[in-house]
């Protein structure tokens, strides 16, 4: 099957509801309506207004998707008490403003409607909508319908992606349709459970702006975790005056957009509610099951240490930010992670209603943290979110000539009618393909490569690109053939990087063309093997893009692996991947979320448990993130902390001994207990510092007298006899 792709959508998803409603589906897929009472301090039910449910099922223009494995709902109406909204978490960003018109930059990934679109191409650029030959302009989410793999198919020199592919897509799959009910079908009576949780208008208005948006928020599953969410959060609001559920909510609509499964969305739902609302782990666990509470500990575990990296400017520091980066990586389930971004990204879409210096702080922090992970994670549509509303806050000059010099330049039809002529053509030649995917360069990648490169904007010759992937070695050749006679080339553009492949092992024809109305495309042509390289490989584009820099092979299996989680979780969910037909058979070679020792597709067998552990050091309140090797203690820790310190060369004597080692906040009864990924450890002098101070020095003066005493004899004594 050939599919064609292009980082727009030309007409909603068929997930996403496409039919008006009283709250308004804006230009940027967000909801626009009034909010009536923002005053969320009340908890008062309202009763008089009926929830709009009548003829949801119309607006979904899909058939019903195929099972949901739900977990526990047991307990959902225990608990849930009206807390207040004393948050500590300045991520929590009670400050911050309403989503609900956010208009992103034109530019980007966040400046065309993307809904519900694959996070994680396997076959496409970064974020896709598509359309089967011939039909483009009957636009559908297809990254994953290309056939991959398909058991004789050895991709590369060891076939180690094409497994990856084909177990990554066929598995996980636990969003069904079959169990898909609209909100008026659901078995529990929402009226009642809106009449029972005493819940303001406003909450039934966000709940049916999210189903409006996708269908997900229409699960009972789904709907319980909003309701929970609601009571925990009641009364909080954010700076903004906006009801604290809008972002929670809003956090929750976007994993959903990019094909998040229930699980997911729920723990996308309830994130903050055991930092900021006071739930436990246990209520959680016992109302949502351990799914959902074990992300939501995640999430939290995420923000605790990203708040520290913020709060002593950790990520500055390259070294430090890379072990942070994989530091989230590997000690959280990969989904936890994406719940993480999704906050982040909706608190950087809302950070207008905090003062300047603290969206500076969130924007930084953003930019060294949280948009490097989405890349890795190969999220391109939200690393690029994230880095063009970043690039507004930290440079905000540069960032309006940039997008006043793009703004008429940018035109979505230019690349979708490129597919369509590219496709046409290859049909008419018998060229077999799987995939076009188009992308418009983000705003911010073009300012980095301006300024990388030493570049003026008209330098920039891929603002425009297609993307080719073909079967065989020789179709790219064809093809290339082709792209010349419908465009003319550009002289000296041409790079033959399968006959001369990257030194890292890329492989690809690239070639500059004049497109349509004479603005440069250009085209990539490379077979899927080395697309497969290309994303998950050697030359990933996530290590191109951190210029290559050298990682240990623990960090690119890490790496490797939750990218993967990511592609099960998110793009398996999408109709497409079913249509695969990659059937229920396919299972995931490891017990979710980690590579087995012996997993074949483990990206060093022999390095899963040997890598080195990161470790956050608190020490008279400043934090670093320390590297350790594997199977390191808590004395190790502290023997380097004492090793580092200037007062043991004044003092002569071990310092660990005074220090009162806490792991995660416990005090620590066996210093020989090993240090995990993450872990917290503060070291704390046994007694204030002051007072440490002074009873070191009177300690020394001691030692040194006790030297010149014992040293001296007679004439040392009437030495201290005389002073006496
Ligand atoms: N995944 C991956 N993609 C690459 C790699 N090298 C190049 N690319 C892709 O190829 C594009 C252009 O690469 P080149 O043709 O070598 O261009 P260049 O000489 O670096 O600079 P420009 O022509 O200005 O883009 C990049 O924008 C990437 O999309 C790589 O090592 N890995
Ligand atoms: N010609 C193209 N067609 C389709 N997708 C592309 C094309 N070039 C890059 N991409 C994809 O677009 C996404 C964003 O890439 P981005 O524009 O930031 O960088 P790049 O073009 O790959 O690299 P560079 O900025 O160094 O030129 C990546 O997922 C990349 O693989």
């Amino acid at each position: 099957m050939a599919v064609s792709t292009i980082a727009l959508y030309a007409s909603p998803p068929s997930s996403v509801c496409s039919t008006p409603h009283p709250c308004q589906i804006n230009a940027h897929g967000s909801c626009d309506f009034d909010m009536g009472s923002r005053s969320s301090s009340s908890s008062t039910a309202s009763t008089s207004q009926k929830p709009v449910m009548g003829g949801l099922s119309c607006l979904f223009s899909s058939p019903a998707p195929a099972a949901v494995k739900h977990a526990p709902l047991s307990g959902f109406s225990g608990g849930g008490e009206d807390h207040g909204g004393g948050r500590g978490d300045e991520l929590n960003l009670k400050e911050l403003g309403s989503s609900f018109s956010y208009s992103p930059s034109k530019f980007g990934g966040s400046s065309w409607k993307r809904d519900h679109h694959s996070p994680v191409s396997v076959f496409n650029g970064p974020v896709s909508c598509s359309s089967t030959v011939g039909s483009s302009s009957n636009l559908r989410s297809t990254a994953s319908s290309v056939r991959i793999g398909g058991g004789s198919e050895r991709v590369g020199t060891s076939g180690l992606f094409d497994g990856f592919v084909r177990n990554a897509l066929g598995s996980c799959l636990d969003y069904d349709s079959a169990s898909f009910k609209v909100a008026d079908e659901l078995t529990f009576n929402l009226e009642d459970t809106f009449m029972e949780g005493g819940f303001e208008p406003y909450a039934k208005k966000l709940l049916l702006g999210a189903q409006l948006r996708h269908k997900i928020f229409c699960e009972e599953f789904v709907i319980k975790a909003f309701c929970e969410a609601e009571k925990a959060h009641r009364g909080q609001v954010r700076a903004s005056g906006d009801p604290y559920l809008q972002h929670c909510l809003e956090t929750a609509v976007l994993l959903a957009l990019i094909g998040a499964n229930s699980t997911v969305v729920a723990a996308g739902l309830l994130h903050d509610t055991l930092d900021d609302a006071f739930l436990t782990y246990d209520y959680i666990f016992g109302t949502f099951g351990a799914g959902v509470a074990d992300l939501v500990e995640g999430v939290s575990k995420l923000s605790h240490l990203s708040k520290l990296a913020r709060e002593n400017n950790t990520a500055c520091k390259s070294v430090e930010a890379d072990r942070l980066h994989t530091m989230f990586l590997a000690m959280a389930d990969a989904r936890a992670v994406l719940i993480k971004l999704a906050d982040r990204l909706h608190n950087m879409m809302t950070l207008d209603a905090l003062p300047v210096a603290k969206q500076q702080r969130f924007a930084k922090e953003t930019l060294e943290i949280f948009a490097p992970l989405a890349n890795r994670l190969g999220i391109s549509s939200w690393k690029e979110q994230l880095e063009n509303l970043c690039f507004k806050h930290l440079n905000p000059d540069q960032h309006d000539e940039l997008s006043s010099k793009l703004v008429d330049s940018y035109d979505e039809a230019r690349i979708t009618s490129a597919i369509e002529k590219l496709e046409q053509a290859l049909k008419d030649e018998g060229i077999s393909y799987h995939v076009v995917s188009g992308r418009h360069k983000s705003l911010y990648s073009i300012y980095c490569k301006m300024l990388k490169k030493k570049l003026t904007i008209d330098d920039i010759h891929d603002i425009y690109g297609l993307r080719l992937i073909v079967d065989k070695e020789e179709d790219c050749y064809k093809a290339l053939t082709i792209v010349h006679q419908l465009w003319s080339e550009v002289p000296g553009k041409l790079k033959d990087y399968i006959r001369r492949p990257k030194f890292n092992g890329y492989q690809s024809l690239h070639t500059v063309v004049m497109g349509e109305g004479k603005v440069p495309l250009e085209v990539q042509i490379r077979t899927k093997d080395m697309h497969l390289q290309a994303e998950f490989g050697f030359a990933a584009h996530w290590r191109y893009k951190e210029d290559d820099c050298q990682h240990s092979s623990f960090v690119l299996q890490m790496v490797e692996w939750a990218r993967w989680v990511v592609t099960w979780q998110c793009e398996a969910m999408s109709k497409d991947s079913t249509s695969v037909g990659y059937g229920d058979s396919i299972k995931p070679p490891c017990k979710f979320p980690s590579h087995v020792d012996d997993c074949p597709y483990c990206y060093k067998p022999d390095c899963g448990q040997d890598g080195p552990v990161f470790v956050i050091m608190i020490e008279n309140d400043k934090m670093s993130v320390q590297e350790f090797r594997a199977n390191s203690t808590v004395m190790d820790l502290m023997e380097r902390a004492g090793r580092a310190s200037s007062r043991l060369m004044t003092y002569r004597f071990p310092l660990k001994e005074e220090l009162r080692p806490r792991l995660n906040h416990m005090p620590v009864s066996d210093p020989n207990c090993k240090l995990k990924m993450g872990d917290v450890v503060e070291l704390t002098p046994a007694i204030p510092d002051k007072s440490l101070t002074e009873y070191r020095e009177e300690i020394q003066r001691m030692y040194d007298r006790g030297l010149t005493v014992s040293g001296a004899g007679p004439t040392a004594s009437s030495m201290v006899g005389s002073r006496s």
